[in-house]
């Protein structure tokens, strides 16, 4: 069974403390929005979609026990909440998508003459614990996405294939199966994976201390580098693709994710190797034209100055600790989604017809 980060129940929610990984393994309890907010703030967890499943169960924890007195009442309870979530960490998008769904449907049910309180409160709960098992089949449906797409253009006379993936993108950063790592984990399931590059990852070392994690503890094979080796990777080791996620994809295809993602891109465009993005369609905003208008998150200095307790950086030096980067559109050969893979070219009318579907 594949790592699992989030663990709820009605009216019970832990989450995996990644600041503890490898090292430990320990659940931390959410018992409300407050603990949802700080959890997703220290990055105990991270990772656009489980953002979005924590921040969203953190609210059904807290609704669960309380007695409203009116729809108005908890539909104001809802919204405020929401926004408070949205605001923990400002880059991924996945958090904000499903704060407007869940209030259009706190909306929707408050103007509902039939719909009681006590309904309205079991519909949203519903509705939050839906996220847990729509996000597992969607990351399935893009593992077998991104898998076709790299085995259909495999150059001829290559069976099996090298991938590089960047940052964290597996069962920790997700309900479950991962984005990315699950287009791995698919081309691992059909006997088609070589081998699996992941990157350390600095500062926060997703790569090193979760990727190389999960990977480990399913069996496949895989070897970690460092970032400033990708260069040397793409030259020396014949990579078939690379694969990353997204914290947002704009309506142009632009794509924010991990910091160290763009300057993969670059070298993987100068090495004529593919460079995917594999992300469900909750990571896509359609409301921003371009990758200009997406806030990269800024962290605290510590993150880069200091491993764990141990300072490594020169003190008095001043940092810049983007936690994010935005890829250009024309470096991305496919953005892989639950719905299928789509050029950053024909992204937005592709998605426009999803939605009116
Ligand atoms: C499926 S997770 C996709 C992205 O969220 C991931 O690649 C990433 O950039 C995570 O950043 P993080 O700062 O660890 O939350």
């Amino acid at each position: 069974m594949s790592l699992q980060s989030i663990k709820y129940e009605l009216g019970k929610l832990e989450i995996l403390d990644q600041l503890l990984l490898p090292v430990q393994s320990k659940y931390l309890p959410v018992k409300g929005v407050e603990d949802g907010w700080k959890v997703i703030n220290k990055m105990q967890v991270r990772g656009a979609p489980a953002i979005a499943i924590v921040g969203c169960l953190s609210l059904a924890v807290e609704i669960y026990p309380e007695k409203y007195d009116s729809k108005k009442t908890l539909r104001q309870e809802i919204e405020g909440k929401l926004n408070y979530l949205v605001s923990a960490r400002p880059t991924a998008v996945n958090m904000k998508i499903a704060a407007d769904e869940l209030l259009a449907l706190a909306n929707e049910l408050t103007k509902d003459e039939n719909c009681t309180v006590d309904e309205m409160k079991s519909r949203f709960l519903n509705a939050t614990e839906a996220m847990l098992q729509k996000d597992i089949s969607d990351n399935m449906a893009i593992g077998a996405a991104g898998a076709e797409a790299i085995l259909t253009n495999l150059p001829s006379g290559e069976g099996t294939v090298r991938v590089l993936t960047h940052c964290n993108t597996g069962s920790l950063a997700t309900a479950g199966y991962g984005t990315a790592l699950g287009v791995v984990r698919k081309l691992h399931d059909l006997k088609r994976l070589e081998h699996v590059y992941c990157t350390e990852t600095r500062p926060y070392n997703q790569g090193a201390r979760l990727t190389a994690f999960e990977l480990v503890h399913d069996k496949l094979p895989a070897t970690l580098i460092l970032d400033s080796m990708v260069a040397a990777l793409l030259r020396s080791k014949r990579i078939t693709a690379v694969v990353v996620g997204a914290d947002r994809v704009a309506a142009n295809g632009d794509t924010a994710n991990k910091i160290g993602t763009y300057q993969i891109a670059v070298v993987a465009r100068h090495h004529s190797v593919p460079f995917y993005v594999a992300a469900p369609l909750t990571s896509i905003d359609l409301a921003i034209q371009s990758g200009d208008h997406i806030i990269i998150e800024e962290r605290p200095d510590r993150e880069m100055t200091h491993v764990g307790e141990h300072r490594i950086a020169a003190p008095g030096i001043t940092c810049w600790n983007p936690a994010f980067d935005v890829t250009p559109a024309d470096l991305i050969t496919g953005i892989i989604t639950e719905k299928g893979v789509f050029t950053p070219g024909n992204l937005q009318e592709e998605v426009k017809k999803l939605q009116k579907s």
